[in-house]
């Protein structure tokens, strides 16, 4: 793909991704992540095809595309002078066009998605008078209740606390597993990528360089070298997680502490 003259993702073969599994899209900045998800969401120009039970999205009508994914951009949703309830409610009557009015299996859907990103409380508030992280949860719900085959995320938690992080992805997983969703997910913390997701796909300058289960991927060799920080994965009460020692100041000089500069230290 490219912008211009400058050719930004070499030609990108991305295995195929299963229904009801969450593949999380990770890498440094300027990888070419979001270029990947808006070339597969049909909003940058590509080459490629984008294959959903054999047929070709990439030349399928908008109206088609549109029905059958969900993109949620890295931007938060702009100021709208819509209530929560009716921005969410029009997503998903947007995703069901032809249908007059709202049924009341939509307002259920609404109430339920609301529920899950703890945003209940929020319902009658208009859109203009939410903070960031609330903004983002709102775009985040009106992703989910389109129930598309195919969910793309980008970054949907960069503006959340912690809480609402953990929360966010594990709402993420589950309507996955339960929808038989096929989402990908551009996250940027990697202990969210090694928690939630059943698949990583790693892009560095704009080629994919490793593609596996998040524990078989991110090790000391690939923080090093795609991240350029020196960390190792630890089982901390259990459960694996990034522990990072320092940064690495010249780009594949290895992952040893010697060559990092530590970071935090006293
Ligand atoms: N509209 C654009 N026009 C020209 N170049 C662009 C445009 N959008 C992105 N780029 C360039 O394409 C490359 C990949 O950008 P992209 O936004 O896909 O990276 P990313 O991996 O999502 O990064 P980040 O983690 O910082 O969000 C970068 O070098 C960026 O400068």
């Amino acid at each position: 793909m490219r912008y211009g003259q400058r050719r930004v993702l070499d030609d990108i073969r991305v295995p195929a991704l299963t229904a009801g599994s969450l593949t999380a899209l990770i890498g440094p900045n300027a990888a070419g992540k979001s270029t990947l998800l808006r070339g597969v969401a049909g909003l940058a120009p590509a080459s490629g095809r984008v294959l959903l039970d054999g047929e070709d999205l990439a030349r399928s009508p908008q109206a088609e595309r549109a029905r059958r994914m969900a993109y949620l951009p890295q931007t938060l949703p702009g100021r709208s002078r819509l209530g929560v309830f009716e921005a969410v409610l029009s997503a998903a009557m947007a995703a069901r066009p032809g249908r007059g009015h709202a049924a009341a299996a939509d307002l259920h859907a609404v109430d339920a998605v609301l529920a899950r990103l703890d945003l209940t409380a929020l319902a009658d508030r208009g859109i203009d008078a939410l903070s960031g992280g609330q903004r983002q949860r709102v775009g985040l719900a009106q992703a989910l209740v389109r129930d598309p085959a195919v969910l793309l995320l980008d970054e949907p938690t960069s503006a959340l606390d912690l809480h609402h992080q953990y929360r966010a992805v594990d709402v993420i997983r589950r309507e996955t597993r339960a929808r038989g969703l096929i989402t990908l997910l551009v996250v940027h913390d990697i202990n969210l990528a090694l928690r939630f997701a059943d698949r990583v796909l790693v892009l560095h300058d704009g080629r994919l360089v490793a593609d596996g289960k998040p524990g078989a991927v991110i090790d000391r060799e690939l923080l090093a070298r795609v991240y350029r920080v020196d960390g190792e994965v630890t089982g901390i009460g259990g459960r694996p997680t990034v522990l990072v020692h320092g940064v690495v100041r010249r780009p594949h000089s290895g992952a040893g502490r010697r060559e990092a500069d530590a970071i935090g230290n006293p």
